[in-house]
């Protein structure tokens, strides 16, 4: 349904926009119908500017996206009204995509006059009822409130609602359930778990591996705006090969090791991967001070175009190495 393929984005910063800030590298992945595809990442390595990219917020600098089979990388006005019937996003902070000074029922009023000017109010009426209805919101608790009267819960629900009237075939989720508490959080999961088996496709930004590994039937592992790797969720939390997921799914706290454990756990892995992997060597000489660019090469950074390798079925990691059909001396 989906498709990106080496999509770039390279920003333009400094004062007077004359340096490049290369976000999204040759970034290729798919998402299906009836499917949920994470993609997982430290903060800065391009997760919502590719969910932007998609959503067309934000112009590609390279690469294509595809949507069943179209190209959609850039649209005009009217083809861009078409494509957000079928494709819609929601975002971690909720209030921000509502007007505070009007009740929120302006966002449904807005989507009939675009979408379906010609479905009349009773019926227009009867949808957005069973739209709120299949995201557990009651219309009296919910229409005639300002934002402000309603909680981050209830709020993305309304997104999600509104992506409902439209029916939908995909949904970018970026952070989502991040500014919720608990119970909404398993509410919204679940949801999705729903809207999933009736068929939408889910492009899902998160940081947080464990909810990476609790939605997505196939997870993307991002760093620095390239993909290390990427599979079925089960074979890339099973079997992580690169050095860069091992290292994110070792940060992951565990309440049964102390502080001292992890750390020395983690300076044998340091030990052991020195000298050995661009990455890892990447990570160490910018402290993991993620956000940076790196120069690219091996001495200051991570090379350009690393390849991505099938290690097994539908489970593919970039390494170098890899990559010119040389072993792993880390064993990834
Ligand atoms: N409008 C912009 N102009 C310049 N640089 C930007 C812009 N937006 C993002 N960036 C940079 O692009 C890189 C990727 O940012 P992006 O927001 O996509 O990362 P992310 O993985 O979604 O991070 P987070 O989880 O913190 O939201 C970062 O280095 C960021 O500073």
């Amino acid at each position: 349904m989906l498709t990106l393929s080496a999509l770039d984005k390279v920003y333009k910063t400094g004062t007077f926009g004359t340096s490049d800030l290369h976000a999204v590298r040759h970034v290729s992945l798919d998402v299906q119908r009836g499917e949920v595809v994470s993609l997982i990442g430290e903060s800065g390595s391009g997760k919502s500017t590719i969910g932007k990219m998609v959503l067309h917020l934000l112009d590609s600098t390279g690469g294509t996206i595809t949507f069943d089979g179209q190209d959609v990388t850039r649209l005009g006005f009217r083809a861009r009204r078409d494509y957000y019937r079928k494709v819609q996003g929601v975002f971690q902070d909720p209030f921000s995509s509502f007007n505070p000074i009007f009740k929120v029922d302006r966002t449904f009023e807005t989507l009939r006059r675009t979408y379906f000017p010609r479905v009349s109010q009773s019926d227009w009426r009867g949808r957005l009822e069973e739209a709120l209805g299949a995201v557990s919101l009651e219309p009296g608790d919910i229409l005639g409130k300002f934002p402000h009267q309603l909680s981050g819960g209830q709020l993305q629900r309304l997104l999600i609602a509104r992506a409902l009237l439209l029916d939908i075939e995909l949904l970018v989720a970026d952070e989502i359930i991040s500014m919720l508490d608990a119970s909404t959080r398993i509410d919204v999961l679940n949801l999705l778990g729903e809207l999933k088996s009736r068929g939408l496709g889910i492009l899902f930004v998160t940081h947080d591996l464990s909810l990476g590994n609790y939605v997505s039937d196939r997870v993307v592992i991002l760093y620095k705006g390239r993909i290390v790797e990427q599979g079925v969720t089960s074979a890339v939390f099973d079997d992580p090969l690169h050095p860069y997921t091992r290292d994110l799914l070792a940060s992951v706290p565990h309440l049964d090791r102390t502080w001292d454990e992890v750390e020395a756990e983690e300076s044998q892995r340091s030990a052991r991967l020195a000298g050995r992997c661009l990455y890892h060597e990447a990570l160490a000489a910018q402290g993991r001070a993620l956000g940076e660019e790196a120069d690219g090469g091996p001495a200051g950074g991570v090379p350009d175009d690393v390849g991505l390798v099938e290690h097994a079925p539908g489970h593919f990691v970039g390494c170098f190495r890899k990559a010119a059909e040389e072993e792993c001396p880390a064993g990834a």
